[in-house]
């Protein structure tokens, strides 16, 4: 029985709750049918443990918009959170320290947007390397996966560390190795399984393999913040960790600001810029390569808005109403985080009717806005004209929630976007990318995980001739 006026959902059988009617590996379609059978709050359980969804715009918004202190938690007794030792922002629960950290993340992003080594330029700086990595496939095909990833590893090591890596360098591979696998461990089957069965959770079974990949990434964290230290003019910040040291002796022994939490808060912030970004780009470069019409509209859009300029700047998207519908299709489509990251109630409270009391496990199923139907002109296809109106203006209907809303929202949005933008555009702007002849049918379903993944792909190169 569940408890009254709680949101509906199928019977459960004691002890696994409603594990059995999932597919581990996959569950995004069950997580569709029972939201077709029960509305768009339901409830399942993992285990004895209760979770609610919550799907569709209206629920959504009442949730992490209009109700978003009572929805701003998060949930400290899963898998995740003892992997990551209870520290971070991603994971933290909603009070004074997430709050400060956040604050500070939020400041200390927006202070390298400005002067003279702003945001834009480091982007740009980075985009040389990976032009470099694209001119030495000219006429080949590559696999634009790695590339990508160390790219958008780069762009947020500079603002963390104030440095970068080749694409080659065996140690940051491994750092982006462990992201990418413990973005699929995070909610994969053995995560499930530790979430539902506190008593397998000192067994050694495969979802060890995240412990290990944190302590790995860990170490890294350490040895920079160590070199930080050593090397560090206090007052003088040179990147996001000297702000925080600064900070640290601003504030005294306060006890949110410590060493101990600076490894995991700049994990947390290198893991997040790192996977979702990337994965955006695999997607909007596999469908770019598949869908030639419209990365052909894209260039000659640029061409004409970027005439004669030697770089795009952010604020040229202003001007490229299309580039900009293309750039939203492609993160709709790729619903790069599909299920959020999990939260939970903070009291007591109420949504669409049902009672919800304080403390329990939500699930905002982001993928169920991205492709709700009533809210999109084409909600099952890739089409940029979900992003335009009649006159060829683009448009942000309200569904577009890839970064959710609210409280906990993603604080790396701006980045992200200026990212997504100045890559996209000047990658477009001197290369062709071609589906290569013999690679088949392309397969656009991806990978289940925290992000999800385009499948492996390469693509071929051509130089563009008007530029
Ligand atoms: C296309 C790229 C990205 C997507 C789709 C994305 C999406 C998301 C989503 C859905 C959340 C969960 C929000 C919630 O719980 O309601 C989130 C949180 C977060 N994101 Fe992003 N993100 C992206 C890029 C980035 C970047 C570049 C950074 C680095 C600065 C970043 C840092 C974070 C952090 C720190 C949080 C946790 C915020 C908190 O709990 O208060 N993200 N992101």
């Amino acid at each position: 029985q569940r408890p009254k006026n709680f949101p509906p959902g199928p019977t459960r059988v004691p002890i696994l709750g409603n594990i059995l009617q999932l597919s581990l590996d996959n569950p995004l379609k069950d997580f569709e049918r029972l939201r077709k059978t029960y509305g768009n709050v339901y409830s399942l359980y993992l285990g004895s443990k209760p979770a609610v969804f919550i799907n569709g715009l209206e629920a959504m918004k009442e949730a992490l918009v209009t109700k978003a202190k009572e929805f701003a938690g998060r949930p400290q007794d899963l898998f995740v959170n003892d992997t990551t030792d209870r520290k971070g922002v991603i994971l933290a629960d909603y009070g004074p320290s997430w709050k400060h950290h956040r604050r500070f993340a939020l400041m200390t992003l927006r202070n390298f947007g400005l002067g003279k080594n702003s945001m834009e330029d480091r982007i740009h700086g980075e985009i040389k390397y990976v032009i470099k990595k694209l001119e030495k496939s000219i006429g080949k095909t590559m696999s634009p996966k790695v590339m990508f990833h160390n790219a958008s590893s780069n762009i947020i090591c500079q603002v963390l560390f104030g440095r970068r890596y080749e694409y080659d360098d065996k140690f940051i591979n491994m750092i982006v190795q462990c992201f990418t696998e413990n973005a699929k461990l995070a909610n994969g089957p053995w995560a499930m399984l530790y979430d539902s069965f506190p008593m397998i959770r000192s067994l050694p079974l495969p979802f060890r393999r995240a412990f290990k990949n944190v302590e790995i990434c860990q170490k890294f964290s350490k040895q920079l913040l160590t070199e930080h230290k050593n090397t560090r003019v206090p007052g003088e910040p040179r990147d996001f960790v000297d702000c925080y040291l600064d900070e640290m002796n601003k504030r005294g022994e306060d006890g949110f600001f410590s060493e101990a939490q600076l490894s995991m808060y700049v994990l947390d912030i290198h893991f997040a810029g790192t996977d979702t970004t990337s994965n955006t780009l695999l997607t909007g470069f596999l469908y770019f390569a598949t869908f030639p019409h419209i990365q052909e509209r894209c260039q000659q859009e640029i061409d004409k808005v970027l005439n004669g300029k030697d770089l795009a700047s952010f604020d040229d998207r202003h001007n490229m109403p299309y580039v900009q519908a293309v750039i939203h299709e492609v993160q709709r489509i790729a619903n790069t985080v599909p299920l959020s990251v999990f939260h939970t109630t903070t009291q007591d409270t109420e949504l669409m009717g049902y009672t919800i009391p304080k403390g329990t496990l939500i699930i905002p199923n982001l993928t169920t806005l991205l492709n709700e139907e009533g809210q999109w002109k084409f909600p099952h296809e890739f089409n940029p004209e979900n992003f335009l109106n009649d006159q060829g203006e683009f448009v942000k209907p309200e569904a577009f929630m890839p970064f959710s809303a609210g409280t906990r929202m993603c604080l790396g949005e701006g980045l992200a976007r200026m990212e997504l933008f100045l890559i996209i555009v000047t990658l477009l702007r001197k290369f062709k990318f071609i589906w290569p002849e013999d690679a088949g049918k392309p397969d656009y379903t991806p990978v289940y995980g925290v992000t999800l993944t385009p499948r492996p792909y390469s693509m071929k190169i051509l130089l563009r001739e008007t530029q």
